[in-house]
Parts: structure tokens; sequence; C-alpha cells
């Protein structure tokens, strides 16, 4: 059998050796200036200075759409696919494209996973958990409305859907649409003799979708409604739930507390049971995994789950390669190292590799705290560069995105100042030991905080104020170079017209001195005599 010769060629003129800082700011992209723009309003003299200082080292790169894998370039960037665009230097298709193109072809209903769950059609209920709305980072409306109804069609007699409302990727209020157009879909199901329904839900933050063993209490609750059909609040269905919720003073989509349905007597519709089938619907790993978890695990301590339903149970996607969950990290530490690393966790070479998270806050929303933790994450990747230990160093500052996601402009402005702060420590310790940085983005956020026409106006709700955005964007992202390290006469290359992040990971390698593999999206760069 031959063999992967794994050792890259020696670039030509790049010497070998230098610590190379890559900095990724989170949610960080270029739009034009206005004040809805927090990037451009807040104070940013590092990241202005690296755009405006060097015109050949500083240029835009895409971040959306087709250029990371999504099925359309009506598809925004998201952690997930920027972050394993920025690792694994090639287009791959994207969990949310693998998923359309199962469905259109149908192999869906022959795979393994669904010819498995199937099993349990005739004496269980079918469970489908999931984030409910058309964001396409996550999961996708249609693809759920399809699932249904194939599943339907497919032998399903019994159908509990448990939903977690968006906000984030989505307007926020959009959630009593959605719940709308799904219980429509479910009413023509149960007029065909499906017995059909929503059984649960609550919002993605509050909710189930913690990421990287960040706050277990998030999973808890979810586990109690969709799992012991207990929830604080009971409703007998879910579109009063939501409208009732969501009538609340401050509500909000992506925090809306748990709740169950429940029928006449109060008893709960849709407890998960032993002999169910559950498939989480989410082609999105992160905010799965934990969930994924609690279902599979037979030794688990992260919460009491009183009661462990023997299922059958499957994924949208594998979420974890290397736990190979379903078997069938902090709020951002896995984005460079599990996302970064094609969704991978642990290490690839324990020896060679150190992976630091700084604990983020928990319990709160960030607009409180929009700093968050990027002073600590910056001191210790300047002690990590100036060490000496390290080739390469590797950061995700979190605040543009964690913070412009809340909605709250004036706290996105702080967020983005710490960011640039950040950034400027991190040069420094370039600097001190003569090393080269890469600065660049996973995707926007904190540049365009307003919902626009196609004029790109700010758009309006009825009572007349502006739609804040609390999403993703469509809008490029920054890459920038430079340090003493960086040979004299390394530029960006004039000849690659719409360059996307795939084309960082052959730069980099560039700048340890190592030409890419040829299968590699090109390289940024290029070396003129100077
Ligand atoms: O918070 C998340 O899960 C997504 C938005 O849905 O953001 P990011 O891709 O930046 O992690
Ligand atoms: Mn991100
Ligand atoms: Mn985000």
């Amino acid at each position: 059998m031959a063999t992967t010769n794994w050792t890259l060629p020696d670039h030509p003129t790049l010497p070998k050796g230098k610590t190379v800082a890559v900095v990724v700011l989170d949610g960080w992209g270029e739009a034009s200036p206005d004040q809805y723009n927090c990037i451009h309003v807040a104070q940013t003299p590092v990241m202005d200075s690296l755009k405006n200082g060097a015109p050949e080292k500083w240029r835009l790169v895409k971040a959306h759409g087709t250029a990371v894998g999504l099925p359309s370039d009506d598809d925004m960037g998201n952690s997930e696919v920027g972050h394993n665009a920025l690792g694994a230097g090639r287009i791959f298709a994207q969990g949310a494209k693998l998923v359309d193109a199962a469905l259109a072809s149908g192999k869906i209903w022959e795979d393994e996973g669904f010819n498995y769950i199937k099993e349990s059609f005739d004496k269980g209920t079918l469970h489908l958990i999931g984030l409910l709305s058309d964001g396409g980072v996550h999961s996708r409306l249609d693809q759920v409305q399809l699932i249904v109804k194939g599943a339907s069609e497919r032998g399903a007699k019994r159908i509990r859907l448990h939903i977690l409302t968006d906000g984030r990727d989505v307007l926020d209020g959009s959630s009593v649409g959605f719940v709308e157009t799904i219980e429509n879909d479910l009413a023509q199901l149960r007029e065909q003799g499906v017995d059909a329904r929503i059984a649960s839900g609550g919002g993605r933050m509050y909710v189930t979708m913690d990421r990287y063993e960040n706050d277990w209490s998030v999973v808890k609750r979810g586990w109690d409604a969709q799992v012991l059909g207990e929830a604080p609040h009971k409703f007998q269905n879910a579109l009063e739930a939501v409208k009732t919720l969501r009538a609340e003073p401050k509500a909000n989509d992506q925090y809306l507390p748990p709740f169950v349905i429940v029928d006449e007597s109060g008893k709960s519709v849709g407890p998960i049971v032993d002999g169910d089938a559950v498939v989480t619907f989410n082609f999105r790993a992160d905010r799965m995994v934990m969930l994924a978890k609690a279902l599979e695990f037979p030794d688990f301590d992260k919460f009491d789950r009183v009661r462990v339903p023997k299922i059958k149970y499957a994924g949208m996607l594998q979420y974890d390669g290397e736990l190979k969950l379903p078997s069938n990290e902090t709020v951002k530490f896995g984005h460079v190292t599990f996302f970064w690393n094609g969704n991978r966790s642990g290490y690839f070479d324990e020896t060679r590799e150190e992976y630091v998270e700084i604990p983020s806050d928990s319990g709160i929303t960030f607009n409180e705290q929009p700093k968050m933790k990027a002073l600590e994450i910056a001191e210790r990747t300047r002690d990590a560069i100036l060490s000496g230990k390290f080739d390469q160093v590797r950061i995700n500052l979190p605040n543009g995105d964690m913070v412009g996601h809340t909605g709250d402009i004036e706290a996105t402005v702080v967020a983005c100042k710490a960011a640039d702060e950040a950034v400027k420590m991190v040069l420094d310790a370039v600097e001190q030991v003569g090393g080269i940085y890469l600065v660049t983005a996973d995707h926007g956020n904190a540049e365009d905080m307003v919902k626009r026409n196609k004029a790109g106006q700010p758009m309006l709700d009825k009572s007349g104020s502006i739609q804040i955005l609390t999403s993703h964007t469509l809008q490029p992202v920054p890459v920038a170079i430079g340090g003493p390290g960086l040979h004299p006469g390394v530029r960006f290359r004039s000849d690659i017209q719409t360059p996307g992040l795939a084309n960082v990971a052959a730069t980099v390698m560039n700048l340890h001195g190592f030409q890419a593999p040829a299968d590699y999206e090109t390289t940024l760069i290029e070396v003129v005599d100077k």
C-alpha cells in the first residue's frame, strides 16, 4: 500500500524558524463605515494601522457562501465553516450542503443512520431535537420540514419535535413565524393520521445548545424538558408558548425559558422513553456535542439524568470525528482547535501541541462584559510567543462576535476596542521575538448591526425602530501580514481575484518556510526582490 508522504516541500525563498502568530478576530468583517458599523465606530488603532499602513500586506478575503463550502452565496459565514476553511486550506462541502445533497438525492433514507432509527418506528416515537430557524448556521427549517415529511412517509407514526428558538442567526422575534410554519406542517400530518406534535422548547442559549462544556446546566434544562417532560412553563401548544413567553419584559428568542407541551390532564405530550428514536437535526457540531454525550455516554456525571432512556440515536452528521459522536471545551476555545482540525477533538500530537483554554464568564449575556477575556487571552498569547517554545501560536478573539450577537451596539463598540487592544499585545510580542503575524477573521458580525434593504439602508420595524441584526453577515474579512520576521519581499499577490479563507492555510505554511500541498487553495503571497 502506498504511504502518504506528509513532508512539505521547502519554500524556495522563505526561511524556516520564525515564530508565526495567527490571530483570528471572531465576527470581524469589513463594511462601509456608518453608525451601525461597530468596528468603524470603535477606536481600533491597531487594526486601522494594518489596513492603512501597508497596502501590499492587507487585503480582503471571502468568508461566506460557496467560498467556505456553504450551499449558496446567500449563506452568511460562521465559525464552523470559517475555521474549517482556515485550518483545511481547501473548500469542503459543509454540513448544510451535505444534508441538502442527501435530501435531494434521497440518499438520506438509505443511509445507515435512518435504517437504524427506523427500527423504532413500529412501537416507538421519533423525536427530532434542534434549532428551529432558517439561519443555515446550525440547521435549516426547510430541511426539518423534509425530514418530518420523509420520516412520516417511511413509517414514523408518532413524531415529537423539541424545538430551540433562535434569534441569533435570524431576527429576534422570528421564532413565532417559524413555529407557525412547522405547526402547519404538523397539522397536515395529523390530518393524514400521523400523530405529530411539538413537545417542548426553549431558547438556544438557555436550553440545550451550550458548547465546549461551558455550562452543563443549559443542557440539563433541555434534558429535563425533552427527556423527562418537565419544565417550569407548561402550555397546550407551542405557538401559545412562544407568544406568551415573548410577551415577558426583555424576552429574547435566544433565551426563552424551557417549556413543555401538555395534554388536557397536564401530562407532557412527548417525553423520550425506552424504545424511542432520537434525531438531532442540527448539522453543525459544536452546540450538539454536549447533548449527544448526555444521550450516549453510559457513564456520565455532568448532571443527574434521572432516567436514561434506551433509544436509537442519530445526528444529521457525525459531530465529533474523534469521539465518534453520535456513535453510530469555553465559548470559542474549540474554534481554533476542534473546528480548525476539521471537527476533531483532542490533540494530533501531544508532544508538539498545547491547547490553552481561557474560561469565559458564564451565566451572563456578553453585552454585560463586552471586554470578555480578551486581555487574558492576549497575555497568555504573549507569554507563549515570548517563551520561544512554539513555531506557531494561534488564537481566536471572540469579542466582536459574541457581543455582536447580543445586538447591543454600544457594548459591541467596547468589544471591538478590547479586541484591538488584544491584537496590540500580540503584535508587540511578535515584534520582540522577530516573528511574523497573520491577522484575520472567520466571518463578519460586528461591522454591521442593522438589517438593511437591497439599497443598503437600515430597515425599520412597525414601530419605526431600526431592526437590529444579531447575526453574522455576508461581508468579507481582512487578512493582514507583517512583523520583523517577514521577508521584506513578501506581498499579497494581485492575480487572485476572489480568494477566501481557504487560501490562508497555504499562506501560513509559506510563512513557516514551506510550500503547501498541491491540492490546497493557492497562497495569497508572493516574494519579490527587494
Ligand atoms: O454562536 C453560534 O453558535 C454561532 C451563531 O449561531 O456563532 P459562531 O459561528 O460565531 O460560533
Ligand atoms: Mn465566529
Ligand atoms: Mn457567532
